[in-house]
């Protein structure tokens, strides 16, 4: 094998002539999006302050800066905050900006430099230590003792508060530079909407380890090579920056239920390990189950009876081995444990959780009074202590402001006092919700009041089937689901566009441009895009606003619909990490 070739410790790559292609929301996209920023500000800056205010907002190349030996040590001060949720700080030079993950602005670093990204004037470090702290960092309240080796929560030694503000800035700038909309546009982002739990909050969590070196290679594989094991391997999750699994004890983030499955987990891998022909990832997945108190004049709780549906449909499924790999000899469930530390006595039913560790196993959970259950290994909002303030929100903001009387479709509208002729005509009550990308029906489920008739689709069959299977056990009889890509909606949806509206919830990468445009020829009156991706969502969004021209590209050549934002703002769903969901409303813009 050719040997690679190291200058200054960094490997020797062919050189690029383009600056990174990177994946369009990403992660690498948002930094470099910061880091040009950064650069852009500076020469901006220098500009003025030779009197020349023409320069245009685009970095130039910095010919000053010299990369320092790989591996060595820098001093760094740090000036900005990535999205990505590292700092961000400039070299001596001014020319190329140092990223330095576990650092906010105002920190005075010591950084290991690992990667130099001559291009796109960056390189990336590993953080060392705080020569001078910033005003607001407050390492005390770091929980975990695996802050800044692990790669999660970096937003540890930041006040809640300043979590909360800080996302909010990462969904403005993501509508600044992703949405492509003039700034009168977009409305002032609304604060950040907190998590009621701030650590124990993870109903999910996946660590996983690595099988011994050579055990992923297929030629390895299809030998059936026998497998070496020298020891324990690390079970936990990825080193900053690297590859590497750190092992993790214990996850402060997880709930009680999750954070006691990691351990005993880590104990069934440790004896087991001569099983296990590769590594794998684990699942811990909280499942909760309810039980009515009895109370004296029997009062049955409105769950109880969708409860004991789920526990059928549960009764029903096949436990199944986990990632191919040589399934363990038990699926040990986490001990019961009673949820109530503090039994909440106004409650009419108490609740027992379990950790389940088989993906194809049942995971129940409840939000608010509804239940929903799910194979633990798919998809389910991981933060259970947020959903019952989140799904209230749209509740809330799904149907226009004006139209309080019309969240009951049944109810009549108040009488208008106005005179005939000076009434704008009056608009249809919206009676239909399509959920798209419904997974197995949060938002159809938890809106269903609102509506006479809900559509929710989405590609997952397994998504649609616990869909199904959640709208029986929650009573609702009024919930439609189909499997198939988001796309195929259009072209058998009977609403009319005037009574409906759109939920959107895609996955990270976003919609495809083929959904958008369909969604604007469909022209549905309002549209809720829910987003755990705020790049992604500020590029559609942007879409939807523009909407699309004709041929002609003249004014006449619009093909559908065009939406305003009615608002905008981030919920917190994983405090003490970078990520920010977002919540965009949009309301179709009526043509003059
Ligand atoms: C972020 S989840 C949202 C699920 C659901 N709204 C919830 O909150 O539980 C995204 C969902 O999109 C689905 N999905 C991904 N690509 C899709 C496509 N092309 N068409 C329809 N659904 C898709 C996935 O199966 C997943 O259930």
């Amino acid at each position: 094998m050719a040997k690679r070739k190291f200058q200054n410790g960094y490997p020797v790559k062919r050189q690029k002539t383009k600056p990174t292609a990177v994946k369009e929301g990403s992660n690498e996209e948002v930094l470099l999006m910061d880091i040009r920023h950064l650069l852009s500000t500076q020469i901006l800056a220098d500009k003025s302050e030779n009197g020349d205010a023409s320069e245009q907002n685009s970095p130039k190349p910095g010919p000053s800066f010299s990369p320092p030996e790989r591996f060595s040590d820098v001093e760094v001060l740090i000036t900005e905050f990535s999205s990505s949720g590292d700092g961000l700080g400039l070299a001596p030079t001014a020319d190329h900006v140092y990223v330095v993950p576990f650092s906010i602005p105002g920190d005075l670093v010591k950084a290991k430099v690992i990667n130099y990204f001559p291009q796109d004037r960056y390189t990336l470090t590993d953080f060392i230590s705080v020569i001078k702290p910033a005003a607001n960092r407050n390492d005390s309240l770091v929980q975990c003792p695996y802050f800044a080796k692990c790669s999660g929560c970096q937003f540890q030694m930041l006040s809640y508060e300043e979590q909360l503000a800080q996302k909010k800035r990462i969904v403005e700038k993501a509508y600044q530079n992703f949405s492509s909309l003039p700034p009168e546009l977009i409305p002032v982002i609304g604060d950040t909407i907190g998590s009621p739990l701030q650590y124990g909050y993870r109903t999910k969590l996946t660590p996983h380890f690595d099988g011994p070196p050579g055990t992923l290679s297929r030629k390895a594989r299809r030998a059936n090579a026998e497998v070496k094991w020298d020891g324990i391997p690390p079970i936990g999750f990825l080193q900053k920056g690297t590859r590497k699994t750190v092992d993790i004890e214990d996850c402060p983030i997880g709930t009680d239920t999750v954070r006691l499955g990691m351990k005993q987990e880590r104990e069934r891998v440790a004896d087991e390990i001569a099983l296990f022909r590769r590594g794998a990832t684990l699942l811990l997945r909280e499942s909760t189950k309810r039980t009515p108190k009895p109370k004296g004049g029997l009062l049955i709780p409105a769950s109880s009876k969708a409860e004991q549906k789920s526990v059928d449909i549960a009764a029903e499924r096949p436990q199944t081995s986990v990632n191919g790999v040589i399934p363990p000899k038990s699926q040990p469930l986490v001990q019961p444990q009673e949820s109530d530390d503090k039994p909440d006595l106004s409650l009419p039913y108490t609740e027992e959780k379990t950790c389940i560790t088989d993906q194809n196993a049942t995971s129940t959970e409840f939000v608010d009074n509804y239940i929903f259950s799910n194979p633990a290994g798919s998809f389910f909002q991981n933060n259970n202590s947020i959903l019952s303030v989140f799904t209230a929100y749209i509740r809330a903001n799904i149907l226009p402001p004006s139209s309080t009387a019309l969240h009951n479709p049944n109810s009549t509208p108040a009488p208008s006092h106005s005179s005939p002729t000076a009434a704008p005509p009056a608009e249809k009550p919206i009676t239909n919700l399509i959920d798209a990308y419904c997974g197995s029906g949060l938002f159809s489920i938890t809106l269903s009041p609102l509506f006479t008739h809900t559509l929710g689709i989405d590609i997952a069959r397994a998504s649609i089937n616990s869909a199904h299977a959640n709208a029986l056990a929650n009573d609702i009889s009024n919930a439609e689901f189909i499997s198939a890509d988001a796309t195929a909606l259009f072209a058998s949806v009977a609403f009319p566009p005037d009574e409906t509206v759109v939920v959107i919830d895609p996955p990270r990468k976003g919609c495809d441009e083929g959904f958008l445009r369909q969604l604007l020829e469909y022209a549905p009156r309002r549209v809720v895009y829910v987003s755990c991706n705020v790049h992604t969502q500020a590029r559609d969004v942007g879409f939807l606003v523009e909407g699309v021209r004709g041929e002609e590209g003249k004014e006449g050549g619009r093909v559908g619909a065009r939406y305003e934002i009615e608002s905008l703002r981030g919920f917190d769903f994983f405090p003490q990490t970078a990520h920010v969901e977002g919540v965009a409303v949009l309301r179709r813009v009526v043509e003059g």
